[in-house]
């Protein structure tokens, strides 16, 4: 399968072959993509600091590449008259091959004095502190051991200017493909990486210490790109707008299919709305909610354009064992469903969740209490006609998998992500900073939308509402996780930029489904 408009993500050693191939075969000199990579900092940097004439900019460069592309920064930003400090970990003549040429030719425009060797931080914290910004080229790809002496002290130093600080290609001290910090890390507010994104940046530390990516493209010729063996993919707006349905002129609403969303239970008839609200903002032509029959007439006072069907319930106020032949007959008539938000863990629901899944034969999203119905139990995926698609949080994960925690959970997303997805045939939402997709083929996919903000009550009920919305419309199922998945970040992400992440509530997100829609270009 190929999944153009997404963007590979790289481990350390396939971009290195990559910017080999590159130099070797396609001829392009390493000084040429050291130069483009630099100048792509510079923008950044502009972007981030406006005209950056007379700014104190202070650049850390190590000894590799890393360094090299520091000191081409130096020289473009020297050019553009910005009052430039460079602090090199290391002699000229210790300096690659590539880093040396940048390096001489930096002093050639610049003059000798704009370099100083870094001999302790005290020496630089005054400038450190006084910076606009703090350029980071210490360390890049080629980190392979933990960082010690002055490296580290080099490190502490711009940690503790707390100035904006730009991380080239990766933050010092992450490890390239797991995130990890090796002894000790820079903590960036950016970090422009070259060509492809490197996996460390969106796992465990990386994550944190890496702050907002930007990806500068250096010329790496696409026909490599495509020959690289890699799973894991980087969900993009181009992607996303090629998955949304276009509106035909001729249309009505059963173009856009009818979801089903089996939700609710006394105290929580919010998650059913907002999931049943959030697939209509998405673009499902008809939304139908089945609740339990005593909170029908709350769920219908919350709601105007859904249409709500009471069912069975238990003497708890939650769905019956007795709902099991209406609920399939609602199944059956609908596009796509959810099944779990706010359904409650009263074992008669279980054991009614239980029967659905068995025979489940609809595009579906499982989530919530549907998940903790499946706890210890997740064989009865096999049973389903049609893979569904399961959106846990790290939580709902570790009792998927059993035996774990959240932590071990976050600890391999991906890895666990793509185990469970693959032995259970089913497409999995990891939840969290990050969220990972993984399908049964093993594919995985990264988000980079969403944020802290989001962190809040009812938003995954909300996810839950897209992903079911798109699905209605006729989506595939990996398209359909991977795009709503987006649309929902880019919904949260706009909304903390207008409201702030502290306000920020899951209704928020539903309000700007609209707006993403429209920035990534799909409405
Ligand atoms: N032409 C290209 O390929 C392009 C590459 N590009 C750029 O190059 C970067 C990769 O460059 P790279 O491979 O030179 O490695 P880099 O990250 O600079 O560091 C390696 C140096 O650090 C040292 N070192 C290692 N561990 C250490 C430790 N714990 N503590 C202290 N030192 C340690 C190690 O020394 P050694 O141990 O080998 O003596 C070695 O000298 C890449 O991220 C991108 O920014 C772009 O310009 C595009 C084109
Ligand atoms: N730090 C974060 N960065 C990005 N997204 C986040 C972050 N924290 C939470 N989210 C997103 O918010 C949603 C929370 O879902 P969930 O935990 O199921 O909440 P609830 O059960 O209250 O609906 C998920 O989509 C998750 O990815
Ligand atoms: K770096």
């Amino acid at each position: 399968m190929k999944y153009p408009a997404m963007r590979l993500i790289v481990t350390a050693a396939q971009m290195q072959a990559l910017d080999r191939r590159t130099i070797e075969e396609a001829g392009v000199p390493g000084t040429m993509l050291m130069e483009r990579a630099g100048a792509g900092v510079v923008t950044s940097l502009e972007q981030q600091l406006g005209p950056l004439r007379g700014k104190l900019i202070t650049i850390l460069c190590g000894k590799g590449n890393n360094g090299g592309d520091g000191f081409v920064v130096a020289r473009l930003l020297h050019k553009q008259r910005a009052k430039v400090h460079v602090f090199t970990l290391a002699p000229a003549a210790d300096l690659s091959r590539d880093a040396a040429r940048m390096y001489r030719q930096l002093i050639r425009t610049a003059g000798k004095a704009i370099v100083k060797p870094f001999s302790s931080t005290s020496q630089l914290q005054t400038i450190l502190s006084d910076s606009d910004a703090i350029i980071d080229a210490l360390l890049g790809t080629g980190l392979a051991t933990p960082v010690t002496g002055r490296y580290a002290e080099a490190i502490d130093g711009i940690n503790q200017a707390q100035r904006l600080t730009v991380a080239v290609d990766l933050p010092s001290g992450i490890h390239a493909d797991t995130g990890a910090v090796l002894g000790r890390a820079v903590k960036a507010d950016l970090t422009v990486t070259f060509g492809l994104p490197k996996l460390g940046l969106f796992q465990n530390q990386g994550i944190d210490h890496a702050g907002r990516v930007e990806i500068v493209d250096i010329g790496i010729p696409p026909a490599y790109v495509d020959a690289v063996e890699s799973r894991i993919r980087l969900i993009t707006a181009p992607f996303v707008r090629t998955v949304v349905p276009p509106r035909r002129l001729s249309s009505h609403k059963g173009t856009f299919g009818h979801a089903g969303i089996i939700a609710g239970s006394v105290g929580k008839t919010g998650a059913a709305a907002m999931a049943a609200q959030a697939a209509l903002r998405i673009g499902a032509g008809l939304v139908t909610v089945a609740i339990p029959a005593s909170v029908n007439d709350v769920l219908e006072a919350k709601l105007l354009e859904v249409m709500t069907i009471p069912m069975p319930e238990t003497t708890a106020r939650t769905l019956s064992r007795a709902a099991l032949d209406r609920l399939k007959d609602f199944i059956n008539t609908r596009t796509a469903v959810a099944i779990g938000p706010g359904l409650s863990t009263h074992p008669e629901t279980v054991a009614l969740v239980q029967a659905l899944v068995r025979q489940l034969d609809r595009p579906s999203v499982l989530d919530a209490d549907a998940l903790n119905a499946l706890a210890g139990r997740a064989a009865l995926l096999a049973e389903c006609a049609i893979p569904p698609i399961l959106t846990p949080h790290p939580g709902e994960m570790a009792r998927l998998v059993t035996k774990s925690s959240a932590q071990s959970v976050n600890e391999d997303r991906i890895g666990t992500a793509t185990r469970f997805a693959q032995a259970h045939r089913c497409y999995l939402v990891l939840k969290g900073a990050r969220t990972v997709i993984a399908g049964p083929d093993g594919m995985a996919a990264i988000c980079p939308t969403g944020n802290p903000g989001m962190a809040t009550a009812g938003t995954g009920d909300v996810l839950t509402g897209m992903i079911t919305g798109l699905l209605a419309q006729g989506v595939a199922s990996w398209e359909a996780a991977c795009a709503a998945t987006y649309v929902h970040g880019l919904a949260g992400d706009l909304a903390a930029e207008t409201i702030g992440q502290t306000s920020l509530i899951a209704r928020d997100i539903i309000d700007h489904i609209p707006y993403a829609l429209t920035n990534i270009g799909s409405a």
